[in-house]
């Protein structure tokens, strides 16, 4: 099978932001102990073998990650060997070359049975329900390639240029996916220096989310609590961190909402401070997106002072971008009552409309809607109970983590960033999100649910080298292998038109890399995670057909328009306890978005 076409995949968009500390793996890791009498037996590591098909390798590299208990010398190659067969055959994982590619997804992905519809789940309530039969995805571009519009076309020709721009826009405008474009464009235009574009993030889970480094860890200041002089000459003697400062000559800063004025100052100080430079940032074009009415920064309790209130910000920003065309939603009564919601002001119409969004909804294929809710604890309990009352038999995953990161606190911090949790824990029936984008209608936020499990070995045949990186036999048919004791998913996923597709879930990879190539850390695991329940902040940056919140539970501003512009359409939402009251948009987001002298 030849490899697969390199385009940009449409409506992928790979999930930027959420969550850090807002839902660690403890999520799944708390239903089932890794001592669960029903986890997968791993079979011990086989010894090594000089010679393996593609095909053999691709399985040999998977059972190896998955299996948690290698020598660290095991795990880097495993995770060597992974990350080179993404590399070849698949869409570069998440780090270092973010646009998303096509890629066709091998036989073994593909269920021959035909697919089962049941309804695994209904509603407790006792208020009658929508029945919704037709709701499909309405999301453009999920099924189609993305061309960037006009406006996006536009900002990405000035940050080429060398402009130090900020772009803006509402939930679902594509900033993620021009940012994804931007990033690629940049390494193109500096590909002689790698370490010339740093991508960074205001939280570890955005960060993780376009494959680059919280804003902190790049500039290498701790806590960044002292003096921007104090923090300069701590990072001077931080190799790696003023090397970081010295080669760098573009800065991308992604979710600069969650990013405090303060720190914003700090950082663009000790950027002229290390190059001896006089402008912000030492003369580093800086490239900064985000949407000032989502999530403000974290305060504990302190007044939120925003990155646009910042000294250096208009020393630094030369130019101000709003997107206006919304992709995520078509419907323009919705996109309207969007847009009055983000400015927290709604008028009668809207409040109505919204408060009739309190119905239930039996979605006929059986797949609910993702819940979501301010606290990870309230998804901790959510996903655990749905998961207690399926019947049936656990499934334990354990990821495999690699990477040259050796400080364990930073490690396993870095490594809750992922979406992957470290143990998966599945049922038959679980109702289930996908977290990569593997092709054009298997996108991360793809809803699906487990039909069954599987020994991939069994049945493995030709096409699996394709998905498997080196296709070293040269004899044609791979064949029938022996059991090798692990069990994949077959998971059913709702489709953008309609209907469900059933694929076999194969592992994959993430990882945090330097500029460099050095891979700081990383993750081998199924790209599956619960979807009954998620938290808000790792829905933002989502796209997602199904989504119930239930705005009762909601207290930080931003956090209502985070939730509810998740959704495609207004027949695929729910929402409970609706109150223009706890609609609230920051009052000086909405004074300095006055200000602002939009570019068209
Ligand atoms: N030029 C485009 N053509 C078609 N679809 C697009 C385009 N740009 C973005 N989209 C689609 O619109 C949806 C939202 O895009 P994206 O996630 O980048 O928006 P966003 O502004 O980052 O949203 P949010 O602020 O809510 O995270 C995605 O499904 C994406 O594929």
């Amino acid at each position: 099978m030849p490899p697969p076409p390199k385009q940009s995949i449409s409506g992928l968009r790979s999930i930027k932001r959420d969550f850090s500390s807002f839902l660690p793996s403890a999520s799944q890791d708390s239903v089932i102990s890794s001592s669960d009498p029903n986890a997968i037996p791993w079979t011990p590591t086989p010894p090594k073998q000089s010679k393996l098909s593609g095909a053999e390798q691709r399985l040999r590299d998977i059972e190896e990650a998955l299996k948690g208990n290698l020598v660290s010398s095991e795990i880097a190659l495993a995770s060597s060997q992974t990350s080179r067969s993404t590399m070849l055959q698949k869409r570069p994982s998440s780090s270092q070359d973010p646009p998303a590619k096509r890629r066709q997804l091998p036989s073994s992905w593909n269920d021959p049975e035909p697919i089962q519809r049941s309804a695994y789940f209904s509603s407790s309530s006792t208020r009658t329900p929508v029945v919704n039969k037709t709701l499909t995805n309405n999301a453009p571009g999920r099924t189609a390639p993305i061309s960037l519009s006009q406006e996006q076309q536009h900002i990405l020709q000035l940050v080429r240029e060398g402009q130090n721009i900020f772009y803006t826009g509402s939930a679902g405008t594509g900033k993620s996916v021009l940012l994804r474009e931007i990033i690629a464009i940049m390494r193109a235009k500096h590909s002689r220096s790698p370490d010339a574009v740093a991508v960074t993030a205001s939280t570890g889970i955005a960060a993780c989310n376009i494959g680059g480094m919280t804003i902190h860890s790049f500039s290498g200041i701790g806590l960044g609590l002292e003096s921007a002089e104090v923090l300069a000459n701590k990072v001077r003697k931080n190799k790696k961190a003023s090397a970081r400062w010295a080669r760098t000559q573009v800065l991308i800063i992604d979710e600069i909402s969650m990013v405090e004025g303060e720190l914003f100052d700090k950082i663009a100080h000790i950027g002229s401070i290390l190059r001896k430079r006089p402008e912000p940032f030492g003369g580093i074009q800086v490239v900064v997106t985000g949407d000032f009415f989502q999530l403000p920064p974290v305060t504990k309790g302190q007044k939120a002072t925003f990155a646009f209130e910042a000294e250096m910000w208009r020393k630094t920003i030369k130019k101000t971008f709003n997107l206006t065309q919304v992709f995520r939603q078509r419907d323009p009564e919705f996109v309207d009552m969007l847009n009055e919601m983000r400015f927290g002001k709604l008028t009668p119409g809207s409040i109505a409309r919204f408060r009739s969004l309190a119905r239930d909804i039996v979605y006929e294929d059986g797949l609910g809607a993702t819940e979501l809710f301010p606290l990870r604890e309230d998804v901790e309990r959510s996903n655990t109970a749905r998961m207690r009352v399926i019947q049936g038999e656990t499934r334990s995953f354990t990821a495999l983590d690699g990477g040259t990161l050796t400080d364990e606190t930073q490690r396993e911090k870095m490594l809750n960033n992922f979406m992957a949790p470290k143990t998966l824990t599945l049922k038959i029936g679980a109702q289930v999100m996908l977290i990569k984008n593997i092709d054009d209608t298997l996108v991360n936020g793809s809803m699906g649910k487990i039909v069954k499990f599987i020994d991939p070995s069994a049945s493995l045949e030709e096409d699996d080298i394709a998905y498997g990186g080196k296709p070293s036999s040269k004899n044609g048919k791979a064949g029938k292998k022996q059991s090798s004791g692990v069990m994949w998913p077959v998971v059913d996923f709702l489709q953008p038109g309609g209907g469900l597709r059933r694929v076999t879930v194969q592992p994959e990879s993430w990882k945090v890399e330097l500029p460099n190539g050095e891979v700081q850390v990383s993750r081998t695991q199924l790209p599956l995670i619960l979807a009954w329940a998620m938290s808000i902040h790792k829905s933002q940056g989502q796209t997602l057909e199904r989504v119930k919140v239930d705005l009762a539970k909601v207290f930080e501003k931003g956090q209502a328009y985070v939730a509810l512009s998740r959704a495609t359409c207004l027949d695929g939402l729910q929402v409970l306890h609706f109150d223009p009251a706890r609609v609230n948009a920051h009052p000086k987001v909405v004074d300095w978005t006055r200000t602002l002298a939009t570019v068209s």
